[in-house]
């Protein structure tokens, strides 16, 4: 049976054996195209030309564009390159590539390698089975990919991946990356005139970002034996482990030495491909892992966690395990976030949420501190829909995943600070203002040293000189996220820079304007703030009191991006205009109903094909069993075999449960596939298809404790998870 051949198979298996040579420091990057190997490679003009495009978004003239691509493609032949591709990131969540060849035949019996700046530049990509929502028509499909100088290009096997954005004939975006580039410009401009109060030499603003990585690894063989797994990426169903996670004797463990020799052969690629992982480790579920970087800029952060996770998949394969990223791949345990840590940065190196030793820096640390909350208070329901999807609807609520309900956690001291920010007098005498200068503003970097308090149920929580939005899913593209977050603190910034000028312009000081705007955020924004547990029933009743979002599936979640304010709100920081967002509800919803079907349609199967059969198979020898008994013992059998009639009346009740159940279910699925929008559609694959799901697994996890483990085709829970 293929259950325990895959049994016997993975416990036989050894570490892969692997070879690190050369010093960690010294092979950093080196298939990447970053400024040293450009400086190397190019000749000063077309250098200082991308540069320019780099740092102020300049255009690269056709001409150096040419220089550009000659020595791009000089550099990836030197690497072992023979093809080039587009590397864009399509609202499928992944990543998209389509490779050409350098080679090219010129005549008959002569050929060159042809790359130039055309090719670089822009590109038709066809690419017209994407999800457009409705943007493109199949026969005007055309789309368009187009070079991101500021995430370098790199060579990947034998391909060199040029990071690109991807949008429509008419413009708009399809991609992920279009309108987060956007984003990073909106908060790049108004955090830039924000900081400007407190430093003239500032003229950038850097949003970075940090992820973690959360996964789970499965070897191979156990996993093909789990159709549910390979086609759904999560267990759809599997009587709980009497052994998962209770114990907490995974987390932090010593890691498995199979698993640390897939960790060290991925650490060499990332290493080569300038992704700079720093920490790894076990997290809390059996299985579970996780990486985590150095935080970058947002754009090169979110890149190369969508490469990561092509390079985890990859890598995987050759230590014979399979990578979940999937964000509930086992009930009961831990699911799997991609916690984003996020902080702006300034081009004086200044990090604008640290706090730091002087008051006046502090004021600058408060102003974006509480800008922040602010902007998470305005557009909570933005947020909420940025992490919406199928798969993470599983995850949020339980296990140390935040829940649907967003609010910021931050922490004891702060919290004082801001009590005494607020109470402060309106018109600040000097007196108050040395004080709340020493004693409240001065005092922060006192009180943080050794107060980092952590919230694992808060969504958005400060930690000290960050935010971290924990609920993120592992499979998601943090593009999406990083988007919202970015496009609404340039939002609440740019609202602030108007209140503060508009009091200066008044007559009133700087300082005094900033403390008295500050104020009147902590006051309106305290509704978004909450300390305490998340998952308490009291909470969900507080946050309805406060009027706070709480949509705990992913088509309420969603229609939060179409409504007027959304629009308004991405129109005017230039991120996204209507079409666009219209098309991306779209897509997101036609993904949720696809990915719910998918799930439905295996579960189907699992449960007709493998556990009823199973159930019966086992029935029947029960059965045979009970004939035996009354052979021998006649009338009085009925007690003898009293366990095993029992037991033949229950699995057929179950099977029963399963077969009526799944009937209903495929009923439910048609009515919805009927519906007319993807709208009705989901919500109905939502509330009429899934909760199935919960009731057949049920009875097949029911099944799984009745019937001989021998006949049990599907690897079990305790197998999977030991
Ligand atoms: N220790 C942790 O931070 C666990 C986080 C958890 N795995 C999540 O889903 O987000």
């Amino acid at each position: 049976m293929l259950r325990f051949n895959a049994l016997t198979e993975s416990q036989r298996r050894q570490p892969i054996a692997v070879a690190e040579n050369g010093k960690r420091s010294e092979l950093f990057a080196v298939n990447v195209f970053n400024e040293a190997a450009m400086r190397q490679a190019m000749t000063r003009e077309a250098f200082e030309s991308v540069m320019n495009a780099i740092r102020y978004g300049e255009k690269i003239d056709r001409r150096v564009a040419d220089q550009v691509a000659a020595a791009m493609r000089d550099w990836a032949i030197s690497k072992g390159a023979t093809h080039y591709t587009h590397w864009f990131q399509p609202l499928t969540g992944g990543t998209a590539e389509k490779h050409d060849a350098f080679f090219e035949p010129v005549s008959r019996d002569r050929a060159i390698e042809r790359f130039g700046g055309g090719q670089l530049v822009q590109q038709e990509s066809d690419a017209s089975s994407f999800p457009n929502g409705g943007i493109r028509n199949t026969f005007e499909a055309r789309g368009y990919t187009a070079w991101d100088p500021t995430s370098p290009p790199f060579v990947y096997g034998t391909t060199l991946c040029i990071p690109t954005i991807f949008i429509s004939y008419t413009g708009e975006a399809l991609d992920n990356k279009t309108p987060l580039l956007k984003a990073l410009t909106a908060i790049d401009t108004a955090a830039t005139e924000v900081a400007r109060y407190f430093d003239k030499n500032v003229n950038k603003v850097t949003a970075t970002l940090g992820w973690e990585q959360e996964y789970f690894l499965v070897d191979k063989t156990l996993a093909y034996s789990r159709p549910d797994l390979m086609i759904a990426g999560r267990t759809l169903l599997g009587h709980q482990a009497a052994k998962g996670q209770q114990l907490d004797d995974h987390y932090f463990g010593s890691i498995p030495e199979r698993v640390l020799s897939y960790m060290r052969d991925l650490e060499h690629e990332c290493l080569l491909l300038g992704i700079p992982l720093k920490t790894r480790h076990n997290e809390v579920a059996p299985h579970q892992f996780e990486f985590a970087p150095i935080f970058e800029e947002t754009n090169l952060a979110v890149d190369q966690n969508a490469l990561l996770m092509d390079v985890m998949r990859k890598v995987a394969d050759r230590h014979s395990f399979v990578v979940l990223f999937h964000e509930k791949p086992f009930a009961g345990v831990n699911g799997s976030g991609k916690h984003n840590n996020w902080s702006l940065a300034t081009d004086t190196g200044i990090n604008l949420l640290a706090p730091s030793r002087t008051p006046i820096k502090n004021l600058q640390f408060l102003t974006f501190f509480i800008c922040t909350i602010k902007a998470v208070c305005q557009y909570e329901p933005l947020l909420r829909a940025s992490v919406a999807s199928a798969t993470n609807d599983y995850r949020l609520g339980a296990n140390e995943a935040p829940p649907a309900i967003v609010s910021v956690f931050i922490g004891e001291q702060l919290t004082k600070v801001l009590d005494a920010l607020e109470v402060a007098s309106e018109e600040l005498s000097q007196e108050e203002k040395t004080d709340l200068k020493l004693n409240v503003v001065g005092k922060i970097p006192d009180l943080f040293l050794d107060t980092t308090d952590r919230n694992r149920t808060s969504p958005f929580a400060f930690t000290g000189n960050k935010f971290e939005f924990r609920a993120v899913g592992s499979k998601a593209n943090c593009g999406r996220p990083m988007m919202v977050l970015n496009t609404i603190v340039a939002k609440q910034l740019t609202n602030f820079k108007k209140e503060v000028d508009a009091l200066i312009a008044k007559g009133m000081k700087k300082e005094d304007a900033i403390f008295k705007v500050l104020r009147s955020y902590i006051k309106t924004s305290k509704k978004i703030r909450f300390e305490g547990d998340g998952y308490s029933k009291q909470w969900e009743d507080e946050a309805a009191k406060r009027g706070l979002s709480n949509h705990k599936t992913t088509p309420e979640a969603l229609k939060e991006n179409i409504t007027e304010k959304a629009i308004a709100l991405f129109e005017e920081m230039g991120v996204l205009n209507r079409v666009e967002l219209m098309a991306r509800y779209e897509i997101a919803l036609e993904e949720y109903v696809k990915t719910v079907q998918i799930e439905s349609r295996v579960l189907g199967d699992i449960a007709r094909n493998h556990i009823v059969p199973t159930a019966v198979r086992y029935q029947n020898t029960l059965i045979e069993n009970v004939k035996g008994l009354k052979e021998i013992f006649g009338e009085s059998y009925q007690e003898v075999a009293a366990e095993q009639l029992e037991l033949i009346r229950h699995i057929s009740e179950h099977i029963k449960v399963i077969h009526s159940k799944t009937d209903a279910m495929i009923e439910a699925r048609k009515r919805a596939n009927h519906l007319p929008n993807f709208e009705e559609k989901a919500h109905s694959y939502c509330h009429e298809v899934k909760p199935f799901f919960d009731e057949i697994r049920y009875h097949c996890d029911k099944l799984e404790m009745m019937v001989d483990d021998e006949l049990w085709t599907l690897t079990k829970y305790r197998e999977l998870m030991s």
